[in-house]
C-alpha cells in the first residue's frame, strides 16, 4: 500500500475523513464495519464502472465481514434524474435498507450525486457513503454533502445537503478514466487554485500538461480537497462563502442545460465558464487582463475549453444563456449573482449582475 493521505471535514456531529491516494480502499478496510452494522453494503454503480472495479471493491469489503449487494445503473447524466431517483430509491426499499445502514456511491459525480440524494430521501435519511472513481468526484464532488438531480428547468435543481460518512479517493481508480474524463476532472483543481490560492495557481501552471499524471496529480488532488473541506466547514449549506466554489459554474450550468445532454462535460463547461468570468471581470476593470490571458494559456495547455466557441458544442444563443442564469440557485431578490475574480486566487461574489450587460458582454464572446 502506498501512503494514503487523510483530509478531514469538520461538520461537528457530522465531520468525515476523506482518504485519498493509492491504496485508500484497503486502508480504509478497518473502519468499515462501524459503517456497516449488518454486514451488508448496497453499492451504486454504473455499468461503466462495474466491470472495471466492482470486483476490487467486493473483495475489500468481504476481507472485512461485509457481503456486497451492486444496484447497477446507466451512466450518463440521463441517470441523474426523477427517473433514475425513483429507480434508485425502489431498489433500495426493495432490499429493506435500515436507516442504521449507509449506501455506497462507486462511481463519478453522477453516480455520487444521485446516490447521496437516494440516501438522504430514503426514510428519511439513510447514511452514504462516496468512493469516487472520476478525477472530478475525487476532488469535487464526493465531499461537501451536495447531493441531488437535474430536472427539466436545469441542473441540479432537486437536491439535498446531505454529508457522506467517509470518502474513500483511491486514485487506483482513475487510472482506467479515459483521457477526455480526466482532463474535465482537472477543471475543479484549477478552480479550486483560481478561487483562493496563487500559490497553488502557479504549481499546477509550471507542471503545464504533466499536471495530468504521476506526483503532480497526487498533490493538486489532496489541496484541492484540502481547499474544499476548509470551506465546506466554514459554510456547509452555502449561505455565504461556500458560492466562491460556484466559479465558473453560472456560465456553466447554463451550457449544460441548452447543449444536447451528454454533448460536454461538467468539468469542460466549467473551464470555459471560469474563463468566461475571468474576461468578464475585465470586461468591468477590475482585473488585469495578464491574469485572464494565464488561465486560458492554461486551459490550452490542459487541452479543456477555454471560451465558449472552444467547447464541444458551439450554437449558443446570450439571451437564452443569460435567461437560464436567471434561474441560478444563488440569486437573491431576483439578481444575478455571478463569482468574479480581481486576480488568480481572488475570487469573490457579486450578487447584483446588470443581466443587460451580460447579454451585451456574451453577444460579443460567443464566437
Ligand atoms: N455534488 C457536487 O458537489 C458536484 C461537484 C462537481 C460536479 N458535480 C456533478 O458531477 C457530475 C459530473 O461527474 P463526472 O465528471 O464524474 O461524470 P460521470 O459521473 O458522468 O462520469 C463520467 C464517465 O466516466 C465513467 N467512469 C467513471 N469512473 C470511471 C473509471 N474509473 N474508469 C472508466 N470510466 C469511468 C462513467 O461511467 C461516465 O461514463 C455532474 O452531474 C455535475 O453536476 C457535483
Ligand atoms: O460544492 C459546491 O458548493 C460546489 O459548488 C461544487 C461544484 O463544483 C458542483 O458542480 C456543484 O454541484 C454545483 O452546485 P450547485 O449548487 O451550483 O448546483
Ligand atoms: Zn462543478
Amino acid at each position: 500500500m502506498n501512503s494514503v493521505l487523510t483530509v478531514p471535514v469538520g461538520l461537528g456531529d457530522r465531520s468525515y475523513d476523506v482518504m485519498i491516494g493509492d491504496g485508500a480502499l484497503e486502508a480504509a478496510a478497518p473502519r468499515l464495519p462501524g459503517i456497516f452494522p449488518r454486514q451488508r453494503a448496497i453499492i451504486v454503480t454504473d455499468r461503466h464502472i462495474a466491470p472495471l472495479h466492482l470486483e476490487r471493491v467486493t473483495a475489500v469489503l468481504a476481507g472485512a465481514g461485509i457481503a456486497c449487494d451492486p444496484i447497477v445503473m446507466e451512466p450518463g447524466e440521463a441517470t441523474k434524474s426523477f427517473a433514475g431517483l425513483e429507480q434508485l430509491v425502489d431498489a433500495l426499499l426493495e432490499r429493506n435498507i435500515e436507516r442504521s445502514e449507509a449506501v455506497i456511491a462507486l462511481g463519478g459525480g453522477v453516480i455520487g450525486d444521485l446516490t447521496g440524494f437516494a440516501a438522504a430521501v430514503t426514510k428519511r435519511g439513510v447514511g452514504f457513503v462516496q468512493i469516487p472513481t472520476t478525477l472530478l468526484a475525487q476532488v469535487d464532488s464526493s465531499v461537501g454533502g451536495k447531493t441531488g438531480i437535474n430536472t427539466r428547468q436545469g441542473k441540479n435543481f432537486a437536491g439535498a445537503f446531505h454529508q457522506p460518512r467517509l470518502v474513500i479517493a483511491d486514485t487506483a481508480f482513475i487510472t482506467t478514466l479515459p483521457e477526455r474524463e480526466r482532463r474535465a476532472g482537472y477543471a475543479e483543481i484549477i478552480k479550486a487554485a483560481l478561487i483562493g490560492d496563487a500559490t497553488m495557481f502557479d504549481r499546477l501552471d509550471a507542471a503545464g500538461a504533466n499536471v495530468l499524471h504521476g506526483a503532480p496529480l497526487a498533490r493538486a488532488i489532496a489541496d484541492a480537497v484540502a481547499f474544499k473541506a476548509h470551506i465546506v466547514a466554514q459554510d456547509e449549506l452555502e449561505h455565504g462563502r461556500r458560492a466562491l466554489l460556484n466559479l465558473g459554474h453560472t456560465f456553466a450550468h447554463a451550457f449544460e442545460a441548452e447543449a444536447p445532454r451528454d454533448a460536454i462535460r461538467h468539468g469542460e463547461a466549467v473551464a470555459a465558464g471560469i474563463a468566461l468570468a475571468f474576461r468578464y471581470s475585465v470586461a468591468r476593470g477590475e482585473c488585469p487582463a495578464s491574469d485572464a490571458d494565464r488561465v486560458e494559456t492554461h486551459l490550452r495547455t490542459i487541452g479543456l475549453p477555454w471560451s465558449a466557441a472552444t467547447l464541444a458544442h458551439k450554437d449558443w444563443d446570450a439571451g437564452r444563456l443569460v435567461a437560464r442564469m436567471r434561474d441560478d440557485k444563488k440569486n437573491q431578490a431576483g439578481e444575478i449573482t455571478l463569482i468574479l475574480a480581481r486576480g488568480i486566487g481572488k475570487a469573490w461574489i457579486d450578487p447584483r449582475i446588470d443581466a443587460a450587460h451580460l447579454v451585451a458582454f456574451l453577444e460579443t464572446s460567443l464566437s
